[in-house]
């Protein structure tokens, strides 16, 4: 029988663009379903009951929840195409570390440039500014973060590129002065197949991000 991949996903997450970065990298056929997050469907809760969240990737039946957990899944079970992780066990623990990063800091500050009042948005700005240009130390002059060719760290962050864009869209601030190799390194990225295509429309994230903050009262 040949093999089942399925993807549950919601067009403008970040986390979900990394499965889908992944699976792209490695050239496997999937199944993407797009959920309804705010009325998810029977089997997604089914397949990730713990956090009911996107995104799964179900492999032959099997769910495997969270998004780097599930790049790293993809990395192991389709190793005979580009390696996401380096081979090197420290280098794969200072991937991991940054991934982490993305993850516990990154996220964060960039939620905060969209929901906070006028007064707070400057030093969320700021606190944004200064994450990523601990990452642009980390990447150096590399092209990637692992080296020469895409790795963990980029599919990790490349993502939250889309929200990045929009943050500067609508809240009229530029990365591009400050981190100027980030910027760079996000434009190599795209230039990727399995980058660009994973991506959303950027007029749809912005509009998404827009209707968001009205709901939220951060207009
Ligand atoms: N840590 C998770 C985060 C996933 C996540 O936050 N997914 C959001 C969409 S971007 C979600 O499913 N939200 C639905 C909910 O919170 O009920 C990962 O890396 O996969």
């Amino acid at each position: 029988m040949a093999d089942e991949v399925i993807l549950l996903d919601f067009w403008p997450s970040p986390f979900g663009m990394r499965a889908r970065i992944a699976l792209a990298e490695k050239g496997i056929k999937y199944e993407y379903r797009d959920e309804d997050l705010e009325n998810k469907s029977r089997f997604l809760l089914q397949v990730n009951p713990v956090h009911k969240k996107i995104p799964v990737l179900i492999d032959n039946g099997k769910p495997i929840c969270e998004s780097l957990i599930i790049v790293q899944y993809i990395d192991e079970v389709w190793k005979d195409k580009c390696l996401l992780m380096p081979s090197d066990p420290y280098k794969r623990a200072q991937a991991r570390f940054w991934a982490d990063f993305v993850d516990n800091k990154l996220y964060h500050c960039g939620r905060r440039v969209w929901f906070s009042k006028a007064e707070d948005k400057e030093e969320a700005c700021k606190e944004l500014i200064e994450c990523l240009k601990l990452l642009e130390g980390e990447l150096g002059n590399k092209p990637y973060f692992g080296g020469e060719t895409l790795g963990f760290i980029d599919v990790a962050l490349v993502p939250f590129n889309s929200w990045f864009c929009s943050y500067e869209t609508c809240e009229n601030f530029s990365i591009e002065p400050h981190c100027p190799k980030i910027v760079a390194w996000a434009k190599r990225c795209m230039e990727k197949e399995s980058v660009s295509k994973s991506f959303p429309d950027h007029q749809m994230v912005c509009d998404l991000a827009l209707q968001w903050k009205k709901k939220l009262g951060f207009e």
